[in-house]
């Protein structure tokens, strides 16, 4: 890919994104960066008289976002990053600043101004490389901003309040999202439009060009960045920096091993054209001495041909409990580890590296520890923790998944071979032994806590008054849903096996009261009565046969007015983008009878149900959510 030479820099380093932006994690996974989010505490509070120019807010803030994490990362958890990323988007109307709304009253101020009106979105972004040089933190900033005007139609105060009453304007600068229903109210954009969304794209990787490949003497005039460079411009930007001079140049230290990946690396220190001293490293050469640039690998190759090892080795270290024996202890050898854990001292190491490399272990001369992400979704016991999805991914999962090939070749789920029997119901593989159904409970546990938040709030559920969520499981998203909606009563509907194993999920505390626990087979039996009935991540467990049975019993006992909340991965109408939801959706052809569906086909099943206005809310999240309503 075109871009990857660029973004290839950051693949050796620890990258720490310092946002806790969804829209700016899902444009950097998108374009295959890897790294971990630690957001910013830094509040966003600069006295905005005190800047000339709005966008110099925007690019302080941004910076003083990345100081933060680099400084906590560093002095609290003894952890240096490489590259620490910052951002802060704003929008500016006749000179004012307009971040995120405090309230919907604030959010139709904002919105009433931007009304008829173009205006301008900046985002400032700032690059941090850190170093540690005698425990004393060294960093080079670069920062630049981004502008992009936007202009909205004339909007009536009914359709303002509309979108306000969405809940979509609240954690966005200006009191709107382009990228989902804000879109409806813009006339045009001129510029990037991710700039608006949050992340100028196009603008960061030609910063990483500049940094990563200054131009030398020889060929400045040739380059100019005023585009991202083609694959044949980096491959002569390769050149351009052996051309520089004030490079040290480790010959001979980097070979690619027979496996084709590297095995060392040699280390360049520069200034580059705008003053700012960088770091980086870049291999050499090949076994043959032939000069090999990132340019020339193709990256995301090598990358999808070892994602199964780097897939196993967190399993691995998740099944011997590494995370859970590391939790807020210091630094610990892997000698102890292996004794503690009754494990080889040579394959923990060689483990514990994995691990560290992947970014989910920190190593340092004092032994290994958690990095905070290990801490919270990889400990068995925190409220986010992925424990129990990785335990299923590589006890049930992995074991499918060995027999895709056959899943293709037959178009139909592979149980009989993965685990010798052939179940006629989907779920009596699961439920067959008291270990596998709490080891599957606990997976869709995890996976409804890490979503539930996004789910519940994706639209205003405020006028319902019940709820049914069928098939809700282990009720994490019950119990998020009367949190979020305090006068909501929430029934969770699911099989006999799974209500008489629930209380082992239960939260303590006074939160429990408005939930409550009710077993049949949503098939055959008859529903609770609800305003509102949720099927999250059970649609796609059928074919289109059984939704029908599914969705017509719906439609039998939901009243006009009430509605039907959806919570599955979506797919792009074309099935050509969203590679998460597509790998989903062979994860559930290995599985299941079901599949992945577009926000269309969606669509289409409910309304032969009498469900109408179907709203489709794309969250970043793991789930998207779609609304629509009995007519
Ligand atoms: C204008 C606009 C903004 N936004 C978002 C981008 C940003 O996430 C948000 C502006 O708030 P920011 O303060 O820039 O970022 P954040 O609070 O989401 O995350 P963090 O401070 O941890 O980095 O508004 C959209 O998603 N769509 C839009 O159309």
């Amino acid at each position: 890919m075109v871009l990857n030479p660029v973004l290839g820099k950051l693949v050796s380093k620890r990258v720490v994104l310092a946002s806790a932006s969804p829209r700016r994690q899902e444009i950097l996974t998108n374009v295959g960066l890897r790294f971990e989010v630690v957001p910013s505490w830094f509040k966003e509070t600069l006295e905005k008289s005190s800047f000339t120019a709005p966008y110099e807010y925007a690019v302080e803030t941004a910076k003083q976002k990345a100081l933060e994490v680099a400084n906590r990362m560093h002095v609290k958890h003894l952890r240096t990053p490489d590259v620490v990323i910052g951002a802060d988007t704003i929008v500016s109307v006749d000179e004012q600043i307009l971040e995120k709304p405090v309230d919907k009253q604030d959010a139709y101020r904002m919105l009433s101004r931007l009304n008829g009106k173009e205006h301008s979105v900046f985002t400032g972004v700032a690059i941090i490389h850190c170093h540690s040089k005698d425990n004393q933190l060294e960093m080079d900033i670069t920062d630049f901003y981004e502008e992009t005007k936007v202009k909205f139609s004339e909007l009536s105060e009914e359709l303002l309040w509309e979108y306000i009453h969405s809940g979509e304007p609240m954690d966005k600068a200006g009191g709107y999202g382009i990228q989902a229903l804000g879109g409806m109210l813009v006339e045009y954009v001129h510029g990037d439009f991710l700039n608006v969304v949050g992340f100028p794209l196009n603008h960061f990787c030609k910063k990483l060009a500049e940094l990563y490949y200054p131009p030398s003497k020889h060929n400045v005039q040739r380059k100019k960045y005023d585009s991202i460079p083609s694959v044949d411009t980096f491959e002569n930007q390769s050149d351009g920096e052996s051309e520089s001079s004030n490079f040290t140049k480790q010959k001979g230290a980097s070979k690619l091993d027979s496996s084709g990946t590297y095995s060392s690396e040699a280390v360049y220190a520069s200034e580059n054209s705008s003053g700012v001293r960088t770091g980086f490293t870049v291999p050499l050469e090949n076994q043959n001495g032939v000069s090999q640039s990132a340019a020339k690998l193709p990256s995301k190759i090598l990358e999808l041909m070892d994602g199964f090892r780097a897939s196993k080795a967190l399993f691995v270290a998740s099944k011997l409990k590494i995370f859970d024996h590391l939790k807020d202890k210091g630094p610990m050898k892997a000698v102890d580890i292996a004794n503690d854990v009754g494990t080889s001292v040579c394959g923990t190491e060689r483990l514990l590296d994995a691990c560290a490399s992947l970014g989910l272990l920190e190593k340092t001369p004092q032994g290994y520890s958690n990095t905070d992400s290990a801490n919270t979704y990889l400990a068995s016991d925190g409220k986010y923790s992925l424990h129990g999805y990785i335990i299923h991914s590589n006890d049930h999962l992995w074991p499918l998944f060995t027999n895709l090939e056959s899943a293709v070749k037959e178009g139909s789920r592979q149980n009989h071979r993965a685990f010798g029997k052939k179940a006629d119901d989907l779920f009596k593989d699961y439920y067959h032994s008291q270990e596998v159904k709490q080891r599957f409970m606990s997976a869709m546990h995890s996976i409804a806590h890490l979503t539930a938040r996004d789910v519940a709030t994706a639209f205003d559920l405020s006028q319902f008054k019940s709820a049914c969520d069928l098939g809700g499981c282990t009720g994490a998203l019950a119990h998020e849903l009367v949190q979020v909606y305090p006068n909501l009563k929430v029934t969770v509907f699911d099989l006999p096996e799974v209500i008489a194993n629930t209380s082992y999920f239960q939260p303590s505390g006074q939160h429990t009261a408005p939930v409550t626990f009710v077993s049949g087979d949503f098939f055959k039996d008859s529903l609770p009565e609800a305003d509102l009935y949720i099927l999250s991540r059970v649609l796609h467990d059928w074919p289109d046969e059984k939704i029908h049975v599914l969705l017509s019993k719906v439609s039998a006992v939901c009243r006009p007015g009430c509605a039907v909340l959806l919570a599955e991965m979506v797919l792009d109408d074309e099935k050509k983008n969203r590679s998460t939801a597509l790998l989903q959706s062979l994860n559930m052809l290995v599985q299941t009878e079901g599949k992945e569906r577009s926000g269309s086909e969606y669509q289409a099943l409910l309304e032969q149900h009498g469900f109408t206005n179907v709203k489709i809310r794309i969250t970043g999240n793991l789930l998207d959510v779609i609304l629509c309503v009995k007519t």
